[in-house]
């Protein structure tokens, strides 16, 4: 990142696009109010400057995020992976952000497709457009392709198309619509940080790095016990932090403390296994933020 070249924006603030409704909205505000940003109270409020930690930001469509952030009118963006690609604005991902996760997909009606090829020559909807004809452009399948704002589900029933391509979340409106998905999936996406990597904005990494806090500390606990130096290697063997435990002397003689982060997914069956190889008051605590 540090050989990247930086640009001075006008007004000297981060200016960041954040999902203003929809599927990424609110948890995209989730994580910057957890990254420190002060975020808006009403959703009505379209921009929010936050002078202190020297952001301002921008309440946007998700879709039109990615055209801002590629034309350089904003620095910095979240928005969903598929929008980013389907826009082709020249703009970078630089994060994946933990939510906002779905599947792309290509659908028909409940047992009549089942390969690709059987998209040769077919109506597709889909409010993807850029998406899928690279899919179908790389994979040299002819077919038309027409743009729908939403709801495309309902597009089959209303005989406008034969297949749609949608995204997937728990699959509940294609079951619903009568749709099952058919081939591969299409993309895996999921709210992603972005910006231009030729002309990192000043205040980016900051930015970048708050974000960054947060997810490891979504991702990690704390976890403190006790244990007999006799077997703190052991214990340390399990419990091996990110650089290094901290292992401090206890007054109680031959006994040491260690604290150590560890992976939340799985914390409780470490503690089992600390507790097997002689560590007792095992402690597990969160993690409010982090910059490691
Ligand atoms: N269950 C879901 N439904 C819709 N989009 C989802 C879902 N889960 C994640 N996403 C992601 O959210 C982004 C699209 O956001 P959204 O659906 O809110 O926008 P939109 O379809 O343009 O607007 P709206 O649905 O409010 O008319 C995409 O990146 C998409 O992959
Ligand atoms: O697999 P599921 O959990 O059912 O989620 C997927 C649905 O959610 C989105 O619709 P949205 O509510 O954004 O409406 P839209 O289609 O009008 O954009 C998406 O377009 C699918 O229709
Ligand atoms: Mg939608």
């Amino acid at each position: 990142m540090s050989d990247r070249v930086t640009t001075p924006t006008t007004s000297g603030l981060l200016r960041v696009a954040v999902p203003n409704k929809g599927a990424l909205s609110q948890a995209a505000s989730e994580m910057l109010r957890e990254s420190g940003y002060r975020q808006r109270s009403d959703s009505k409020e379209l921009t929010l400057v936050d002078v202190d930690n020297g952001v301002e930001f921008f309440y946007l469509r998700p879709r039109d995020i990615a055209l801002y952030v590629g034309e350089g009118t904003l620095d910095v963006g979240i928005t969903g992976r598929d929008l980013l690609l389907d826009s082709g604005a020249k703009a970078d991902e630089v994060l994946e952000l933990g939510f906002g996760r779905s599947r792309f997909h290509f659908a028909g009606p409940a047992g009549r497709y089942s390969d690709l090829s059987q998209l040769a020559g077919a109506r597709i909807a889909t409010s993807y457009v850029g998406v899928v004809r690279s899919f179908l452009e790389e994979r040299g399948i002819e077919a038309s392709v027409t743009r729908l704002d939403g709801a495309v589900e309902t597009s089959i029933q209303l005989g406008v198309a034969d297949v749609i391509a949608d995204v997937v979340e728990t699959g509940s409106t294609l079951r619903q619509a009568g749709l099952e998905t058919f081939g591969e999936v299409i993309l895996e996406s999921g709210a992603v940080l972005i910006t231009r990597s030729s002309a990192v904005p000043p205040g980016f990494e900051v930015f970048r790095r708050r974000l960054e806090g947060v997810l490891v500390a979504r991702s990690y606990v704390m976890m403190d016990y006790d244990i007999e130096s006799a077997h703190v290697a052991r214990a340390c063997a399990l419990t091996p932090g990110i650089e290094s435990p901290t292992v401090s002397p206890l007054q109680r003689e031959g006994w040491v403390a260690v604290r150590a982060m560890v992976p939340r997914d799985g914390a409780h069956r470490l503690m089992d296994e600390l507790y097997e190889v002689g560590a007792r008051g095992i402690l597990l605590t969160d993690i409010h933020a982090c910059r490691l």
